[in-house]
């Protein structure tokens, strides 16, 4: 309970409307504890998401063999043995009671426990004593078929939805082929687009690998002239860009390759990272396995160009869905105003579940909602793309621990960032349907339940259609007249993907007053920085490389959190500015066409498709 008491600090919340509060977060205290009896099968539980398990009381009707059930052992022998499938039928229906869904010759049956990695795997003992001391007791559905496939030395482009295990899916098997740690340098490379992201993945492996093992993160931080060798490297494209560049990483002794949020990285703007990185990776002996939540068909085409031919796509449940433990809903504000208001009703009165994450489309809109709420005596905080990096760490572990109780937060944040978040709420409407499925998938994980609520003004009503029929299709209610709006036409939407709509300030001050604050705030800022450098001491800003190339109109930092910038100004707020700088350049350059890009790389490296 002493985390309980230290998040009232400040709040204005009411503790007994939020006992359910209080029970997640004793569950996840004891289960980091240790392999304690009780959590593990609550856990259990609650990460059903797909009714995997037989046990207890799911309702599921599947017609699969039993999973693990709890136990308090760290061995997989506690697991029940399991009936391997008769035939090919068996498998099909297995697949078809787990909503998997595969494409590809010769592939592999899906492992129903993680006892079958032991039995058919040869899994080692210590990786599984690793996976049952890290609560891991049955595998997901992306597990399931991705661990067996990867075992089997295949490429892999998965599809499976947000907070379903997509890492332990690669990370796993990629230690267990890694066998033991090796004098012979980086043989696992795994990529994701934020340095956030890159500290949860290497936490991830860590609960795999022992001391022994070198798993190096590659941030802005690493200086790149004294890069230590390693077993496994886990980066952001620019920054190893340019340890490549510097010829201070060597990847041609990679085996496994992952792209992480995959559909990012194929984006123009990544895209001419990853083809170096590619090109610095061999050929003959890599495997390549792409991850993401959302899987756009153009992304998927491209994807198949770095990719072995005989590549296996795996689908979980229906592509580009939201999780189903998720409640959806969308609150008409009217206009800007409205917002602000729905929004301090919906905190103050206590009917949203902390911790709550608001999203928002820019760092501007980033400060100007915190301001408005910390006026308001919340405890909230803010991140985003301008902050420091140790300012970001702080304050996603003071959420993680929930001292934090509210966070609005830039797309810096929608992807990938695993956090017990009660509620998600859109306060501007998200540029892309991948956007929304990623914003609102940082709730609702692993089998817990989740609410997301999405604010809509007139202006957005046109492409309310887009996320209508998301939350038809992953279960949830939606008034019939909303199924009967106009679609945005394809280059409506390709428009707001590029740059989010300009919204009037997020002010309850007159524009009068607005002005005033603001010129006053600016000069303070101006004389700071004059200070600073007439004492010789550089602004700390946050590091180039995950500022984003491009500044969408609202001065957006989108999910463009690694993307690097050519000029680099002085000031926060004209940060982006410089990034859109950069995107020009990019333009100018006359970037290839995705998919057009991408085979020349196939065909540079001679890939062994
Ligand atoms: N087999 C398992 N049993 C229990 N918990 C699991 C299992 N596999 C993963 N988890 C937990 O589920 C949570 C979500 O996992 P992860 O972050 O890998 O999801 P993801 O699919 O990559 O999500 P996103 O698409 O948002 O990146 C993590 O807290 C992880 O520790």
């Amino acid at each position: 309970m002493d985390i309980f008491r230290s998040l009232t600090g400040g709040a204005r919340f009411d503790k007994k409307r939020f006992l359910n509060d209080v029970q997640v977060f004793e569950a996840k205290d004891d289960a980091a504890a240790s392999a304690n009896v009780g959590t593990v099968a609550t856990a259990l539980k609650a990460l059903d998401f797909f009714g995997t398990s037989t046990s207890g009381t799911s309702s599921s009707s599947t017609t699969a063999p039993s999973a693990a059930a709890a136990t308090t052992t760290d061995d997989l022998d506690a697991d029940p043995s399991v009936e391997p499938f008769a035939n090919d039928t068996a498998v099909q229906d297995f697949r078809r009671s787990h909503r998997i869904k595969v494409d590809g010759v010769d592939v592999p049956a899906p492992i129903q426990s993680f006892r079958d990695l032991r039995d058919t795997y040869t899994i080692r003992d210590r990786v599984a004593r690793n996976v049952r001391a890290a609560g891991y007791v049955t595998p997901t559905p992306i597990q399931m078929q991705a661990i067996p496939l990867i075992l089997r030395g295949r490429d892999v482009l998965a599809c499976a939805p947000t907070g379903s295990g997509k890492t332990l899916a690669y990370v796993l098997p990629i230690v267990h082929q890694l066998v033991e740690p090796s004098k012979e340098g980086v043989r696992a490379l795994i990529v994701a687009p934020t340095r956030e992201l890159v500290l949860q993945i290497e936490r991830e492996v860590g609960k795999l690998v022992g001391k022994k093992w070198r798993v190096h993160v590659l941030t802005k931080a690493t200086p790149i002239d004294r890069m230590p060798k390693c077993d496994i490297l886990i980066s952001t494209p620019m920054r190893l860009v340019q340890a490549i560049q510097a010829g201070a990483v060597q990847l041609n002794r990679v085996k496994h390759l992952v792209l992480d949020e995959a559909d990012k990285l194929l984006e123009l703007g990544f895209l001419e990272q990853v083809d170096e990185i590619l090109a610095a990776c061999p050929t003959t002996q890599r495997q390549t396995s792409l991850f993401s939540a959302t899987l756009a068909s153009a992304v998927e085409q491209l994807a198949k160009t770095v990719m072995r031919d005989d590549v296996v796509r795996v689908i979980i449940g229906l592509k580009n869905t939201a999780t189903s433990t998720i409640t959806q809903s969308l609150v008409f504000t009217g206009d800007e105003s409205g917002k602000l208001m729905t929004i301090r009703q919906h905190l103050k009165t206590g009917e949203l579940h902390p911790p709550v994450l608001i999203f928002v489309q820019s760092i501007d809109r980033a400060k100007e909602l915190f301001r408005e709420l910390v006026y308001d005596g919340m405890n909230v905080d803010v991140i985003h793309a301008d902050r420091t990096k140790q300012q970001r760490d702080k304050i996603i572990d003071q959420f993680r621990l929930g001292h934090l109780w509210i966070l609005i937060a830039t797309d810096v944040l929608a992807r990938g960032i695993d956090m017990v978040v009660q509620t998600v709420i859109n306060y501007d409407f998200p540029t892309s349907v991948e956007a929304y499925i990623h914003r609102i998938g940082r709730t609702g994980r692993a089998g817990r339940p989740g609410r997301a609520i999405t604010y809509f003004t007139r202006d957005d009503a046109p492409h309310l259609r887009s996320i209508v029929n998301v939350m038809k299709e992953s279960g949830c209610d939606v008034p019939e007249w909303m199924l009967s709006l106009k679609k945005a036409s394809q280059n409506e939407r390709k428009k707001l993907k590029k740059s989010a709509p300009k919204r009037a300030t997020i002010s309850t001050m007159s524009k009068y007053d607005a002005n005033k604050v603001k010129r006053k705030r600016d000069m303070i800022d101006a004389s700071k920085r004059r200070k600073l450098k007439a004492e010789g001491k550089v602004p700390t800003g946050p590091a180039e490389e995950e500022r984003p190339a491009k500044k969408s109109k609202s001065g957006g930092d989108s999910e463009d959190a690694d993307r690097p910038v050519k000029k680099r100004k002085k000031g926060a707020d004209e940060a982006a500015d410089g990034a859109e700088a950069g995107k020009k350049k990019g333009k100018g350059k006359g970037a290839a066409p995705p998919a057009k890009k991408a085979k020349k790389v196939k065909g540079g490296e001679g890939a062994s498709a």
